[in-house]
Formats: structure tokens, C-alpha cells, sequence
């Protein structure tokens, strides 16, 4: 079982990439859908402030690797030759995640500056997106604190999604088809 995850900044593509996977046919398992879960489960609203609440809340509760560990019973049911993981978020998921699948789990950032960022947010329109920059640089800090450089740091693989959606799918096939050794 090959497990391949996902670590970027807000807004840097991974749902982009996620897609690409899914329409190779292979399974994702999105992190913020756990997060996406409990906020539903304490009946809040989907909100940015609530899901940084409860992303915050999870990892001091039950420690850094917290949603990682969720992820795992997820991973393993569905049984598949490969799993992709949408999200990681820090360091501390990636050393579970290498824990728990050891050689074959692949971290593949992916790496957009706020400026692009920014301005693709702006027009996703997501119910958690922020209309200020100053809101999405608050954010990248929350999810800096969680150790996402160093997980960045640790990548086998980064992907530069400055260029066209078009590029930037193909350049995700690319990448995992090699990882699955299809390439
Ligand atoms: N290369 C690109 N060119 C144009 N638009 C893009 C590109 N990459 C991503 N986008 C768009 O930018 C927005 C953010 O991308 P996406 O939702 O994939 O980010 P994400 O990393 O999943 O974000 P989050 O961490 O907030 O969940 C989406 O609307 C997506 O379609």
C-alpha cells in the first residue's frame, strides 16, 4: 500500500491536485474533512474562525498528530493499493504518517507565494475564505505554528504552482505516476 500525502499552504492547490487524483481513479482522504466533521458534530458554523478553533482545540486535546491519527483507521479501510492524503499541516503528522507506513508513505509539497494565493482565494469563495490578505497571512501564521515549514522541509517532491491549472494537473500526474512507479 503506497500512501501518498499532500502538505501546502491555504490555497496553494492541493484541492486542485486532489482532483487530478481522483480522476485517475485513486482515493483521497482530505485532513480539513476531519476537521470539517467536528465542527459539524459541535454544531458550529463552517466558518475560518471555527475550523481554526477546532483544528487548534483537536491538536492541544489530543496532541500535534491528532487529525493525522484519525486519518489513519480511514486510510487502512479503504484498503487501497494507493491512498492520497489532502492536508497535512505539520511535522508532527508526518512523522506518524512515517511511523505508521514507514517507506511507503511520499510527502509531496506544494508551494505557491501569498500573492497567487491570495488571489485565488478571491475568487473560490469557499465559506472559510478571507476577502484580506491580512487575513489569509493570519491564517498562513496559524498553520506555520503547527510545524508546516518543517513538513514542507521534509517533502520527497515539491511542485511550483505559480504557472496555469493546466500545468500545474499535469505536473501532479506526473509526479505521482513516478512515485507509483508507472514512470
Ligand atoms: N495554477 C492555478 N491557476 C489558477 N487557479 C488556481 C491554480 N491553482 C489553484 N487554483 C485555484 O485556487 C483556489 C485555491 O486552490 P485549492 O482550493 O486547490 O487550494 P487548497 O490548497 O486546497 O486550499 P486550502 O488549504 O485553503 O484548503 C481554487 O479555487 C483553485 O481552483
Amino acid at each position: 500500500m503506497k500512501i501518498i500525502a499532500f502538505v501546502g499552504m491555504p490555497a496553494s492547490g492541493k484541492s486542485e491536485a486532489s482532483k487530478v487524483i481522483r480522476n485517475m481513479g485513486l482515493n483521497v482522504i482530505n485532513m480539513g474533512d476531519v476537521i470539517r466533521e467536528e465542527v459539524k458534530h459541535r454544531q458550529l458554523e463552517p466558518t475560518d474562525s471555527n475550523t481554526g478553533m477546532i483544528a487548534n482545540d483537536l491538536r492541544d486535546k489530543e496532541g500535534m498528530d491528532a487529525v493525522a491519527r484519525r486519518c489513519i483507521p480511514k486510510i487502512k479501510q479503504k484498503g487501497d493499493d494507493v491512498v492520497v492524503i489532502d492536508g497535512v499541516r505539520g511535522i508532527a503528522e508526518v512523522e506518524t504518517f512515517k511511523k505508521e507506513f514507514g517507506n511507503e508513505f511520499s510527502l509531496i509539497a506544494i508551494s505557491s507565494p501569498i500573492e497567487n494565493r491570495f488571489e485565488r482565494v478571491r475568487k473560490r469563495c469557499r465559506s472559510d475564505d478571507m476577502q484580506k490578505i491580512e487575513d489569509l497571512k493570519r491564517r498562513d501564521e496559524r498553520e506555520m505554528k503547527w510545524g508546516m515549514g518543517q513538513a514542507m522541509e521534509t517533502a520527497d517532491v515539491t511542485i511550483d504552482n505559480t504557472a496555469s491549472l493546466k500545468e500545474f494537473r499535469q505536473h501532479v500526474k506526473d509526479t505521482v505516476e513516478r512515485i507509483n512507479g508507472q514512470r
